[in-house]
């Protein structure tokens, strides 16, 4: 599915060995940056490798990081995603209407479909981001902070519908965070991209005050608290 072999953004990142498999729900985590969003954009191909090669195979799907629709945008919701469905096209409006619907409804987004997407929320506006980002049924999803603006319930019904889609579909999903908590308990693995070097592992290897100390070249603590990892 994806494969970096020896890559390397010069001067952020440096000899990254990764394979995601189907179905593997990978975070990414580190400080403002250090280069979290520049990885996606090396797997997309929107930012070049000065080193190393990527291999990607199937369909990729991208919740990019919040960004606000301009006020003015004279589109719906669904004329968002309905774009995403047809590829950029306005052809087949019709056909892609239940799939539109679909898309918004499975994001929780089902009543928002015919409002203007400058005047809706922030959270409003990262599920119809969430929509459009899954109108390809991608085989491989790339979510930047995807739970930025969103309320406390809908973070969890997010990571519950993402945890959901790469068990039922295998869809892999490499998902960049701020914070361990919200999906502690779905990663299979963590990739810590940091100023002294990275660490890829599970929750348990990475997440250690020896390990976050040495990537940071300063001490660390991680402290558990009531099950919760806090990085100080
Ligand atoms: N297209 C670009 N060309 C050159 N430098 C860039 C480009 N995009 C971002 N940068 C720089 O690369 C560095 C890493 O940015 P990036 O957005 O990847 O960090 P991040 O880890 O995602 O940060 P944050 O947690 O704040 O979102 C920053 O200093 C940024 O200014």
């Amino acid at each position: 599915m994806l494969k970096l072999t020896g890559a390397a953004v010069d001067p952020l990142w440096s000899g990254l060995d990764l394979e995601v498999g189907a179905g593997e729900f990978l975070a990414v985590l580190g400080p403002n940056g250090v280069g979290k969003s520049t990885l996606l954009g090396a797997v997309l191909g929107t930012r070049q490798l000065t080193s190393g090669t990527v291999e990607l195979t199937g369909r990729v799907g991208f919740i990019p990081q919040q960004r606000m629709f301009p006020m003015d945008l004279p589109m719906r919701a669904r004329d968002l995603v309905s774009l995403a469905v047809a590829h950029g096209t306005v052809r087949n409006r019709r056909a892609s209407k239940a799939r539109v619907d679909g898309l918004l409804a499975e994001v929780g987004a089902g009543g928002i479909g015919s409002r203007r997407v400058g005047l809706l929320s922030g959270g409003q506006q990262q599920l119809v981001r969430q929509a459009q980002a899954l109108a390809n049924d991608p085989e491989l999803l790339l979510a930047d902070e995807p739970l930025l603006s969103l309320d406390p319930a809908r973070q969890a019904a997010t990571v519950a519908k993402l945890n959901q889609w790469r068990r039922e579909r295998g869809m892999s999903i490499i998902f960049v965070t701020h914070g361990i908590n919200p999906v502690m308990d779905v990663v299979d693995r963590v990739l810590y991209l940091a100023p002294n070097g990275h660490t890829l592992g599970t929750v348990a290897e990475v997440m250690r005050t020896e390990v976050l100390s040495e990537l940071y070249g300063a001490k660390v603590d991680v402290i558990n608290v009531d099950g919760r990892l806090i990085v100080v």
